[in-house]
């Protein structure tokens, strides 16, 4: 299925009229230069084109007031006066006798997606809309918004297609404090945000939009809030309040439909945002959300100011929802302090509504830290007080082209098992000189040739993957350990690069392998292990991979910061039949590695496991990955081994911190 793209040009028919210093950043150029980038790149072309629509009144009301719509309904009518008399009453946004008609569009653009999606004639999509929408109130325009699209598409979806869990993401850099207002009573509807906050200094300065504002009577727990208190956030910082706080809630939760307030003033360059996350790393933002709801994913355009970072984050969601493999995640050095302290009180705050967060420590002691932090952020301002450069002067690299390998997902299968439509059956020719140095290394298996067949492809099948030829592959083989080895060995000399080995069930690690960093290792199994080193990382689940709750949490919350941090080139993920993984989390982890090493998994199975071929290809192909179902707490005894082993391993892997060193 394919990923609806929503666009129309009327929507750029309405600016500023008058001066207004807060407004003059929201132009019509932001969906022209937006759109322009999606058909330059062929992007558009590959999207499904869906037609927007005019809200209905209907539809407007299910989020606004009656006097409100009536009030905006005279605008279209109005002298430039009577515009600015009417803009007086509301903040930071302005009127135009054309921004009713557009704002209707906007709304009615992201009901036509919501539609597209729930009706399965798309998988995904994304509107380009304005004016921007999760600022509005019920009776009130604020923040360049009109009406509240993303609020209005979730009380819509709910209705008109009987959703009963929607997931709203705003990554936006502000905070959508009307998205919060319409649902802070609604357990149906988890609305995170992240938002540039400065301790209320920033705008819009709302005590609500602080980390303690869960929600209110039954919808306590399901706001979410993570406040920037400092400007200039990192890729690593986004990345981490995703593994930490948003994923392991959104899976407890599991929506039936995900909405995002897809706003790219967090980008690098944005006078708004003033962060310095790069436009890439909207693609892995993407990437962690499309194995939620079985991929019913639908991103809306808020904010994004910056005419450059805005097409180039657009472009990024777009590759992704269309299943393109995410580029590298570039230098991740892990979060700042004041980020950690963010996401260590919004864990803290909501510990006694979600599983998954039981365990985060305690509150108390951010009150300390918080002040300590608030003295030092006040310390560091009359340090440098020199002006900071403004952020439309910040240079960053363009984005890598992230071409798709021209074959998708390759096969290396025994006789007699048949290859599921869309993957490419594959068999390296006989090479003599890879064959031979099988030989050498695997003198025992020497005779039987089958196998020596089957590695000879395995090793020919990484180097085309290497060569970008290939995108990820999938062999089946009679010797899991034998063949990861082999794997390992070829790509620890081959690839000048990194390998992150996941192992599921008790496959013997090879032996052999070097501690210097070329290979990661992860494995998941029942059996107590110590950690061997800082590269050889056992994870003990009491049940092993049986309890999904105790496993989903650890791939969340453990392994794929680790994996982030690795940037590895290649994933080999192994899985043997004791491992009593379900299929939907195999197909979960399968989904959520592709985010690495630009989708280059290879996934080993044992032979007698040939059921698992066809669920992890279509995994492989990009198909998201069935949900879970609502994930439980995990045993206590793995939540204990699971923050021990995150305790230990942090020193070294500073993604897989939850809470600000304490210091002093
Ligand atoms: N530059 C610092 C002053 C703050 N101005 C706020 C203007 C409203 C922004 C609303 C918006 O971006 C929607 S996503
Ligand atoms: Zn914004």
């Amino acid at each position: 299925m394919g990923t609806a793209l929503i666009y129309d040009e009327e929507m750029t028919k309405y600016k500023l009229l008058w001066v207004d210093p807060a407004c003059k950043i929201e132009v019509p150029e932001r969906l022209t230069v937006s759109y322009e980038a999606l058909k330059n790149s062929g992007l558009a072309d590959r999207c499904v084109s869906v037609p927007v629509r005019e809200a209905t009144d209907e539809d407007i009301l299910l989020v606004h007031s009656e006097e409100y719509l009536e009030a905006v309904k005279k605008t279209p009518y109005m002298t430039l006066e009577d515009l600015k008399e009417f803009t007086l009453q509301y903040g930071d946004v302005y009127f135009h006798p054309n921004i009713y008609h557009c704002a209707k569009l906007a709304a009615g653009a992201s009901l036509q997606l919501v539609d597209s999606v729930m009706t399965g004639k798309v998988r995904n999509g994304m509107a380009l809309v304005r004016p921007p929408g999760h600022h509005s109130m019920r009776s009130a325009a604020s923040g360049f918004c009109v009406f509240n699209n993303v609020a209005i598409a979730a009380q819509y979806a709910k209705l008109k297609h009987g959703v009963k869990r929607v997931l709203i993401v705003d990554w936006d850099v502000h905070h959508g404090q009307g998205v919060q207002y319409s649902f802070e009573d609604d357990p149906g509807v988890l609305y995170f945000s992240w938002h540039r906050y400065e301790h209320q200094k920033f705008w819009p300065q709302l005590r609500e939009s602080d980390y303690d504002n869960v929600g209110k009577e039954k919808g306590e727990g399901f706001n979410i809030n993570v406040p920037w208190n400092k400007v200039g956030m990192k890729n690593s910082d986004y990345l981490s309040v995703f593994c930490h706080m948003l994923l392991p809630v959104a899976y407890e939760f599991n929506p039936d439909l995900v909405l995002v307030c897809a706003g790219f003033d967090s980008a690098i360059g944005d006078p708004e945002g003033e962060m310095c996350a790069s436009p890439d790393i909207f693609a892995h933002l993407t990437h962690l959300l499309m194995n939620l709801a079985g991929g019913k994913v639908c991103a809306v355009l808020e904010g994004g100011y910056n005419l450059t970072s805005l097409p180039q984050s657009v472009c990024q969601t777009v590759h992704t929802l269309l299943g393109d493999p995410a580029p590298r995640p570039a230098n991740l050095d892990g979060p700042c302090e004041s980020a950690l302290e963010s996401l260590h009180c919004s864990r803290s705050a909501h510990r006694k509504y979600w599983s998954c967060l039981k365990h985060a420590a305690e509150h108390p002691s951010s009150d300390v830290s918080t002040k300590r932090l608030k003295l030092a952020e006040e310390e560091e301002k009359v340090e440098n007080g020199e002006e900071k450069e403004k952020a439309e002067e910040e240079v960053w690299p363009e984005p890598p082209k992230r071409v798709t390998a021209p074959v998708r997902t390759a096969l290396v299968l025994p006789d007699g098992v048949s290859c599921p439509d869309r993957c490419k059956l594959f068999s390296s020719s006989k090479d003599p000189v890879i064959v031979n140095k099988l030989r050498e290394n695997f003198p025992r298996d020497a005779a039987d040739s089958d196998a020596l067949t089957t590695l000879s492809s395995l090793v020919a099948l990484v180097e085309k993957m290497e060569k970008n030829e290939i995108c990820n592959g999938l062999a089946l083989v009679q010797d899991v350990s034998m063949a990861m080895t082999c794997v390992v060995q070829h790509a620890a000399i081959a690839l000048s690069n990194r390998v992150l080995v996941v192992c599921v069930g008790d496959v013997l690690v090879p032996a052999h392998y070097k501690e210097d960093g070329t290979i990661l290792l992860v494995h998941f199994s029942n059996k107590e292990e110590e950690q061997k080193s800082k590269y050889h990382i056992p994870v003990c689940l009491k049940k092993g991979c049986s309890d999904v709750s105790g496993f989903m949490q650890a791939v969340l919350g453990l392994l794929l910061p680790l994996g982030y941090e690795y940037d590895p080139s290649l994933v080999l993920l192994a899985r043997t039949p004791d491992s009593g993984l379900c299929d939907g989390a195999w197909q979960q982890l399968t989904g959520l590695l592709q985010g690495l090493a630009q989708g280059h998994t290879l996934v080993l199975l044992q032979e007698g496991e040939r059921a698992y071929v066809g669920p992890t290809a279509s995994s492989l192909l990009g198909e998201a990955a069935p949900s879970v179902g609502k994930i439980k707490a995990p045993l206590l005894e793995d939540v204990e081994s699971m923050e021990g082993l995150r305790t230990r391993l942090q020193v070294d892997w500073k993604l897989l911190q939850t809470t600000a060193p304490e210091t002093g």
